[in-house]
Formats: structure tokens, sequence, C-alpha cells
């Protein structure tokens, strides 16, 4: 039966994806024809080649030709590639209304939970979400969570000396992956669910085997996972779940009660839960004073209901468990780069450590705790971080979808309603108009120059002012920058025998992570 059902399935795609003349589809629009390639799309549905590579092709052709845009047909339908940076303020942020979608991530009615995720909500539902957690992600909030990110960031270097004792050297080889995996799934464990899961000390612990489980792109996780993202149609008729269903049950326990013991009073906690558990009583405080950014992030004119979101349990799990999806394979990804970097490039390390050891730790080793605006006010370190997230965007593209039709009479831009627009993160960050050195890992790309500044607004990830931009960014780069500075103030960071040298990256998907296997060394510092 299931060979039968693929075999309709895929006909109608391709009878649907030919119907559409893939080829000349956007003249009528006066929009720049690029040609699609059915075997393109195969192998990204497969994991075979990135979104990346196929962006960089016509980014690349979109520039030989004088284009700003162009557009193509692909399996998921009508799609526009934007490279000029005016257009993309307007998609992203004057027009926003016009493009409050992405494509979701989850898409499947067996998954109702992973489906209400803050990523994946659509319309007026997302807005009134959004809006629901806007205060839950403020300077104040992140700010409490610093003990959580110093206690985790202490463990995780208190093993790898205990580790380095016992074997009785002054080094040992880490498997980079597994380790900053184990630092962010404690970190968030601990932020969003409250608990002190111990994974970092027992990777074998319950918590530890069902995160794994959740969150462990196996190859047919990934072949799912690309069906249900771009045919979400055929996920329900199948009737396939992409995750692990056992697991899935596991965090929905712990969610249910959590919720229940902050809702009575019987646990107060700074976590998460507990922000949205203040949320469904309505007792959040605005204690915060919204900077620029914050209000920028706004939204306007959301659904017009005083509705209370959060009292929806789907819709409350849903977003908790969205920040552990969303945030613990970013993150980690970008802890496990920014450790390679440093092992590669030396001299930006040695750098790194004279900022952290003067402004951080001025005691010494008697002091183990960092301070929320010390660490804020490190200069080089956000270069730095800047520069990684520039490099190795965890996210190579962005989407949105056009959900009303669409004319822009200055650039004469013109698409009709789900047209999906794909931003090309990955190319921007490359090309050499914007970034002086991009082949370099180069820091002192992110001093202060104007024409930079304008492109981080747009799509840097820790700059960004979209009103859809990534909610949890702020707790991202404090738990980022403490794990390193943690680290660099206790090691030097060494490349293995194996490491590769210059840095090598793994792209997947729309996801530029690092390789798998990277080994690094960790020499205790002599003091
Ligand atoms: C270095 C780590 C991270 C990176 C690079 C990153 C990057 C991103 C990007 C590029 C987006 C899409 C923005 C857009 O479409 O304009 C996003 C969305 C999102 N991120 Fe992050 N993220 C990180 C960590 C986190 C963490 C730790 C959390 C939660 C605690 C989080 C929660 C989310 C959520 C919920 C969204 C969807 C926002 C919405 O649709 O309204 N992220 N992230």
């Amino acid at each position: 039966m299931w060979t039968a059902l693929v075999l309709v399935a895929v006909s109608s795609v391709l009878i649907y994806y030919f119907a559409r003349s893939p080829n000349k589809y956007w003249k009528k629009y006066g929009v720049y024809q690029l040609n699609s390639s059915l075997a393109d799309m195969f192998y990204t549905i497969i994991g075979k080649k990135s979104m990346m590579d196929t962006d960089l092709v016509k980014y690349k052709l979109l520039e030989e030709n004088g284009q700003k845009y162009g557009g193509f047909v692909d399996i998921s339908g009508p799609s526009i590639i934007v490279r000029d940076l005016d257009i993309l303020k307007k998609i992203m942020i004057k027009d926003f209304d016009h493009f409050v979608d992405r494509r979701p991530f989850f898409n499947s009615k067996h998954e109702p939970i992973l489906q209400k995720t803050l990523v994946s909500l659509l319309g007026d539902e997302w807005k009134g979400v959004r809006q629901s957690l806007t205060q839950t992600f403020t300077t104040g909030k992140i700010r409490r969570m610093m003990t959580i990110f110093n206690d985790v960031a202490n463990q995780w270097v208190d093993h790898f000396k205990e580790e380095i004792q016992k074997g009785s050297k002054d080094s040992i080889e880490i498997e980079a992956q597994k380790e900053t995996t184990q630092l962010t799934v404690e970190n968030i464990m601990s932020a969003v669910f409250g608990l002190n899961a111990g994974v970092i000390r027992d990777p074998k612990s319950v918590f530890a085997r069902n995160a794994h489980e959740i969150t462990n792109f196996t190859f047919i996780r990934v072949i799912k996972f690309g069906i249900s993202f771009n045919f979400p149609w055929l996920v329900d008729l199948l009737g396939f779940e992409v995750f692990d269903r056992k697991s899935m049950r596991f965090f929905e326990q712990i969610m249910s009660q959590g919720l229940q013991a902050r809702m009575s009073g019987e646990i107060k906690r700074n976590d998460f839960m507990q922000l949205i558990a203040e949320a469904r009583r309505g007792e959040l405080k605005d204690d915060d004073e919204l900077n620029d950014f914050e209000k920028d992030a706004q939204i306007k004119g959301g659904p017009g209901t005083k509705k209370n979101y959060l009292n929806d349990d789907t819709i409350a799990y849903g977003q908790l468990l969205g920040f552990f999806f969303a945030g613990f394979s970013t993150s980690s990804n970008v802890v496990s780069l920014a450790a390679y970097a440093l092992a590669v490039h030396q001299d930006v390390q040695e750098k790194l450590r004279e900022e952290v050891d003067s402004k951080l730790f001025k005691d010494g080793d008697t002091k183990k705790d960092i301070d929320y605006d010390e660490l804020n006010g490190l200069v080089y370190m956000d270069m730095f971080l800047s520069e990684v997230l520039r490099k190795w965007p965890p996210l190579g593209r962005l989407e949105r979808k056009c959900v009303k039709d669409y004319h822009d009479q200055e650039s004469g831009l013109q698409m009709p309603k789900g047209t999906l627009i794909a931003i090309p993160i990955s190319s921007l960050h490359n090309d050499p108009q914007y970034y002086e050195y991009p082949d370099k890992f180069y820091p002192e790309h992110f001093t202060a120059n104007v024409k930079l500044k304008e492109i981080l607004l747009l799509i840097c990830p820790l700059e960004t002012v979209c009103p859809r931009n990534c909610i949890g960014m702020r707790f991202a780069v404090v738990q980022i920058k403490s794990a390193l500075a943690h680290l660099v103030h206790r090691f030097h960071i060494e490349t293995a025998p194996s490491t590769l040298v210059p840095v090598q990256s793994r792209e997947v998907g729309f996801g530029i992570q690092a390789p798998d296997n990277l080994k690094l060394k960790l020499r205790l510092r002599q003091k």
C-alpha cells in the first residue's frame, strides 16, 4: 500500500510541478526567470545537496546579469530569491504584513505540539503567541538566568579538568560536537524545563537519552523531515511522524507536571516554564524598559483580541519544546565552530583570552562566576562571535511566505500570494561587496562600518530588527559567550592530529554545522 501511495504522491507532485510551466512562470510578472533543476530538488530533499549550494548558484547568476532578484519554481511552488538589501529590508521589516509567515518547519497534524511552535505558526496565531512571549525574552529575564549559565559552564569545564586529572596528563582530546551538545542541552533543560538534567556528568541519563532520541537527525529522519517540509499533505496522507513518539511523550509529561507545579505556586524558579505560568495568570511583569531593538521587533497590528494563547496546553507546550528545538543545535554548532576557529587561529584565541582574563576574572582563579554586564561589555568577544556567525550561520537561508499579492512600485517587484521568498544569508555573508575578506576568518570585519551595519541590521542574527527575528538570540548569545569565556580562561584550545585545517563545516538542508567527528585538544592552563 505504501508503494502505491508514494507513487500516486510522486506523480501528483510532478504533474503539479510541470503544470506550472516552471521555466516560464515568472515572465508574466516581469521577474527575471531562473531555471530549476528537478535533480537539485531531489538531492536537497534527501539531504545530499544543501539549500546554500543551490542559492549560491542563483545568487551568482543574478549578479552576473545585473538582477536584484529572480524567480524560479521548485517542488514546493513559485519562489523568489532576493539579493538586494533595500528590497530585503522591505520584505522583512517595512512591508512585513505581506510576509508574516515562513514555510512551517513542523507541519504534520500528527505532531500537534510541534505544529504549534513559534517557528511554525502562521498569521494571526503567530502574532498572538509572539506578543504573549515578548516579555519572556527581555534583557531583565535573561539576566536572571545568568546563574544557570554560570553553573552549567562551570560544570562543563570542571568535567574536562577532572578527565585530564584522571589520566594524569595536562590535556585531553574531546569530541567537540558531543561535548557542546551536552553543554547546550544542559543549559536549555535547566532554563526551559527547570531540570538539572545531569547530561554533562552522565551522558546516559534518562534525560540525555530522550534529548538525544528526539533530536537525533538520522538519515531516515532527514528524509522524513524533507518530505514533511516540502509536502505536508503527503505526511498527513501517509500518517507518519517525523520525531520519536516515546520521547515526545516523555517531554510532554515533564511540561505538564512542571507547568502545573508552577501554576499552583508549589515551585518557583527562574525558568521559561515559570514565565509561561506567569503569562497564563496575566502576572508577567513588564519589568524591563524596552530598548530600541525590542521596540523595533514589536509586532504591529496583532490579531486584535485579548485572547491569552498560552492558556492552551498544546500552544504552551509547543513554545517550550520549540525553544528546545530552535535553541540547542544552533547554539551547540556555534560553540563547536567557535572553539574550532580558536584552535586554528591561535592569535585570535590569545586576544580573546587576554580580554576575558582582564575583564571577567580580575581576581584570578578565586572567582568562578561571570557577571552579566561585564560579559556583555566584551568588545573583542562580540567581534569574534559575529565573525563566527557570518562565516558559519547555523541557518544559511531564511524564508518568508507572501500572504497577500505584492507589488513594490519602486523596484517593480511583483508576486502573487503564496510565493516563497528565499533570503540567501550564506551568499550575502560571503559577498565581497559587504566583507573585505569573505573567505578569511577575520573578526575585524566587525568594527564600526556603515555599510556593514546596514547588512547586519538585516541578516546578522546578533543585530536583526525584523519582527520575526530569533526570539531567543539574547539567551543564545549569553550562554555561548559564557561557555567560551569559561573555556578560554581554563584551557588552551588546540587542534588534535585529526583536526582539518583550515576550518571545515558541513551543510545540511538550511543548516551549517560543525563537521561530525571533529576532535579538539584542551590543555590545562598553567597559572
Ligand atoms: C546561536 C544560536 C541561535 C541562532 C544562530 C539562531 C538563529 C535563528 C534564526 C536565523 C531564526 C530565523 C529568523 C528569521 O526568520 O528572520 C531563528 C528563529 C527562532 N529562534 Fe533562534 N537561533 C539561535 C538560538 C535560539 C535559542 C537559544 C532559542 C530559544 C531559547 C531560539 C528560538 C527561536 C525561535 C522560537 C525562533 C522562531 C521565531 C519566530 O518565528 O517568531 N533560538 N533563530
